[in-house]
C-alpha cells in the first residue's frame, strides 16, 4: 500500500510551484495534486470548497499568489491585495475544514519595515511603516502569516510560513514591465546583445541593495520547513511569530547586479540609471539564522544561479515570452 501523503501544489506552473513540484519528485514522492488557474479558481470560495472536500489532501504548499515586481505592485494595487487575500483565506479555511493538518504559506520579505534594522529578523515583524510601492502586497502576506496562526492557536492546526527573498531561476516571468529585476534584466540585456544596442537602461539609482535566492534552492527550504516535526518547528518559533526567513544572507547592490547580468549575457555596451523610476526599499537583507539552525541553508551562488537562469531563458520559445504575464 503507498502509504505517502498526498500533497497539493497550489501554483505549480508558477516559478516557485513548479520548483516545488521539482524537489518533491526527486524525493520521490508520487501523490502530487495540482490544478492550473483555469481549471481552478483560488479566488472563489466554492470552487476551492469543492476542491478540498474532493481530494482528501493531506499537506498544502500554497505557492498561488498574485505576484510581481515593483512596477506591478504599484500599478495594480487592488489585484495585489484583493487576489492574495482571497486566496490564501479560501485555502486556508477550506483545507483547515477538509482536515488537512499540515500546510506552507509562501509570504514575502516586503511584510518588514521599509526602514527595518539589517539584518531583518523575523520578529521586527509590524515594528514599523511599510514600502508604499508594495503596501497592499506585504498587507495580504501579513494576513497570510496570521491566518496560519490563528487557525493553528484555535484549531490545532499545523500551519507553517516561510518569507522568501526575491527568487529568480528557470520558469520566471519574463514581461518587460510587470516582472522582477533579474527576469527583466536578463531580457533587456539579452535583446540588447541581440541588436547590438549601445546602452542598457536600468530603472531606479542602482543603489538599492537586494538578496536574491535561486528557485531551487527555495523549493528544497519549502520541503525541508514542512518536514521538520512540529516540536523541532515550534522550540524555533512563537505561535504569534511563526514565519521563518528564507534568503542567503548576501545582498548586492542593484547596480552590480546590472553588471553580472550583462557579464552572464555576454553584453559589452554602457549601462544607464533611469532615475524617474522608483527605487522601492532601500536595502531587505533577511537575518536567516533561524533556518540555518533549523539545518537548511542556501547552495547556489548569484553567478551560478544566473548562469542556469539564461540558459533556461535561452531555452524559451518567442510564443512563451510573448504569453509572459504579470
Ligand atoms: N518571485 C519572487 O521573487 C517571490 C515570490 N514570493 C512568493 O512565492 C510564491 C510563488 O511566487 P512565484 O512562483 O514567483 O509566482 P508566479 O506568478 O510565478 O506563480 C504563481 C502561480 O499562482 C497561480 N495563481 C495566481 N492567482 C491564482 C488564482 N487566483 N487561482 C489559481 N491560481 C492562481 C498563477 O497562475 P497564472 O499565472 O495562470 O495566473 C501561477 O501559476 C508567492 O506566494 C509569492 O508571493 C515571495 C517573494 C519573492
Ligand atoms: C520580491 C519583491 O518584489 C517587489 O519588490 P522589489 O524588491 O522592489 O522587486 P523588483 O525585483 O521589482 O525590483 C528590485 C529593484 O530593482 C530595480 N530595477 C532596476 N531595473 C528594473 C527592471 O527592469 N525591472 C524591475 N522589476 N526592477 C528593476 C527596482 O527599481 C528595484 O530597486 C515587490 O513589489 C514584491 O513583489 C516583492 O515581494
Amino acid at each position: 500500500m503507498n502509504t505517502q501523503p498526498r500533497i497539493y501544489v497550489a501554483g505549480h506552473q508558477g516559478l516557485v510551484g513548479a520548483a516545488i513540484v521539482r524537489a518533491l519528485a526527486a524525493r520521490g514522492l508520487t501523490k502530487l495534486v495540482t490544478r492550473s488557474h483555469a481549471e481552478l479558481e483560488l479566488t472563489n470560495q466554492a470552487q476551492v470548497h469543492d476542491f478540498f472536500r474532493n481530494e482528501k489532501i493531506d499537506q498544502v504548499y500554497l505557492a498561488a499568489a498574485r505576484v510581481g515586481g515593483i512596477h506591478a505592485n504599484n500599478t495594480y494595487p487592488a489585484e495585489f491585495i484583493y487576489d492574495n487575500m482571497m486566496v490564501q483565506a479560501n485555502v486556508v479555511h477550506e483545507a483547515w475544514g477538509a482536515g488537512v493538518q499540515k500546510l506552507l504559506f509562501l509570504g514575502s520579505s516586503c511584510i518588514y519595515p521599509r526602514l527595518a534594522p539589517q539584518p531583518i529578523r523575523e520578529e521586527y515583524l509590524m515594528s514599523g511603516m511599510l514600502e508604499p510601492t508594495n503596501e497592499p502586497y506585504a498587507m495580504a502576506k501579513i494576513a497570510g502569516i496570521k491566518l496560519c496562526e490563528s487557525y493553528n492557536r484555535q484549531y490545532g492546526t499545523d500551519f507553517r510560513s516561510v518569507m522568501p527573498t526575491n527568487l529568480y531561476g528557470p520558469g520566471d516571468n519574463y514581461h518587460p514591465e510587470n516582472s522582477h529585476v533579474i527576469p527583466a534584466l536578463m531580457r533587456r540585456f539579452h535583446e540588447a546583445k541581440e541588436t547590438d544596442a549601445p546602452e542598457v537602461v536600468i530603472w531606479g539609482s542602482g543603489k538599492p541593495m537586494r538578496e536574491f535566492l535561486y528557485v531551487d534552492d527555495m523549493a528544497a527550504a519549502c520541503v525541508h520547513v514542512m518536514n521538520l516535526d512540529r516540536a523541532t518547528y515550534a522550540a524555533h518559533t512563537d505561535p504569534m511569530h511563526s514565519h521563518l526567513n528564507v534568503g542567503t544572507g548576501e545582498d548586492v547592490t542593484i547596480a552590480e547586479l546590472a553588471r553580472l547580468v550583462g557579464a552572464t549575457v555576454g553584453y559589452r555596451g554602457r549601462i544607464v540609471f533611469d532615475t524617474s523610476k522608483p527605487d522601492g526599499t532601500p536595502r531587505k537583507l533577511l537575518d536567516v539564522s533561524k533556518l540555518k539552525g533549523l539545518g537548511w541553508q542556501a547552495s547556489t551562488p548569484l553567478p551560478e544561479g544566473l548562469r542556469r537562469a539564461y540558459a533556461a531563458y535561452r531555452g524559451l520559445q518567442p510564443a512563451q515570452l510573448a504569453g509572459s504575464s504579470a
